[in-house]
């Protein structure tokens, strides 16, 4: 299950997750917690659900269906991440949690005063977290300009209650990879770097990549394997861009399949 906003262009929200799924076999369903007006040059317009309509649309998917893993991407407002957690909080599922808090375009899709309901609430539910380094900053308030400021805000988001953080590099301003730091609760931590590709083509690049992480450990794969995965994924999905729209167009959701998933991410063990 994917619970994330509609992203009109197609690349990102709930269009990416469920292209996602899909391409890796899974059966995706989807709980619309807004929808956005928006193409690959920005967000022209966001209308959201009610909380109250987004719960509906959880609980009649869960009292029907047999949902095995829930990934959370754009939630909007703190009401919505409420009823997203009453909804959950008994329900035996892994849950993956995309921190989404602004678009690439710089437009906001988490109300600031939404943060704390995200970190007091949604967190403590989490299997894994995904953030870019900005959101990681503002969910741990910490600046992260070195490696032991990467080190010091995923503890920090740790005892939060999450029980793996993986903290995306994609912003990142690195020579020639792009590499992702993971960090468990049980202190084990380990890095995953790919080439870095230069484009400009990497529009839902975050939710294709956690929804490609929820596709894998709802096929029951340890959370581990579906980490590294998910990074070839996403890499491949880069390295074949569609190279369509005017600003930052979609990766291709159809790379990892027409490649066999044949991907080189290098892992590296601390
Ligand atoms: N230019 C690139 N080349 C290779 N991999 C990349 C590149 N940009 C991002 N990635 C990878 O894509 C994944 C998503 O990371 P990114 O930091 O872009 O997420 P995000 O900022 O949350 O995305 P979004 O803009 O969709 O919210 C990570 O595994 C990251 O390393
Ligand atoms: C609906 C939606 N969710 C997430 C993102 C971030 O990529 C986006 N641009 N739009």
């Amino acid at each position: 299950m994917t619970i994330a906003g509609s992203d009109s262009s197609g690349g990102a929200g709930i269009q990416a997750d469920l292209k996602t799924f899909q391409e890796l076999s899974v059966f995706g369903t989807s709980v619309i917690t807004a929808l956005t007006a928006q193409n690959t040059l920005g967000v022209d317009g966001v209308f959201p659900s009610t909380a109250d309509f987004v719960k509906q649309q959880i609980e009649v998917v869960f009292h029907d269906l047999p949902v095995k893993a829930v990934k959370t991407g754009m939630l909007f407002s703190a009401q919505i991440i409420e009823e997203v957690v009453n909804s959950l909080r008994e329900k035996d599922v892994l849950l993956v949690v995309d921190p989404v808090m602004i678009a690439k375009g710089g437009a906001s899709l988490l109300q600031d005063k939404a943060v704390e309901a995200l970190t007091t609430k949604l967190l403590p539910l989490a299997t894994v977290l995904t953030p870019n380094i900005p959101e990681a900053e503002v969910i741990s308030g910490i600046k992260i300009k070195s490696e032991m400021d990467l080190q010091k805000a995923a503890e920090k988001i740790l005892a939060m209650g999450v029980k793996c953080v993986v903290m995306k590099g994609g912003h990142l301003d690195e020579q020639g990879t792009a590499t992702d730091t993971v960090f468990f609760a049980d202190g084990s931590t380990f890095k995953m770097a790919s080439a870095r590709i230069e484009t400009k083509h990497t529009h839902g690049t975050g939710c294709t990549y956690s929804a490609a992480l929820t596709a894998f450990v709802g096929q029951g794969w340890s959370l581990k394997e579906a980490i590294i995965e998910a990074k070839k994924f996403v890499q491949l999905a880069i390295e074949t861009p569609l190279n369509i729209g005017h600003g930052h167009g979609p990766t291709n959701h159809f790379a990892y399949k027409l490649a066999k998933g044949v991907c080189e991410v290098n892992i590296i063990e601390s």
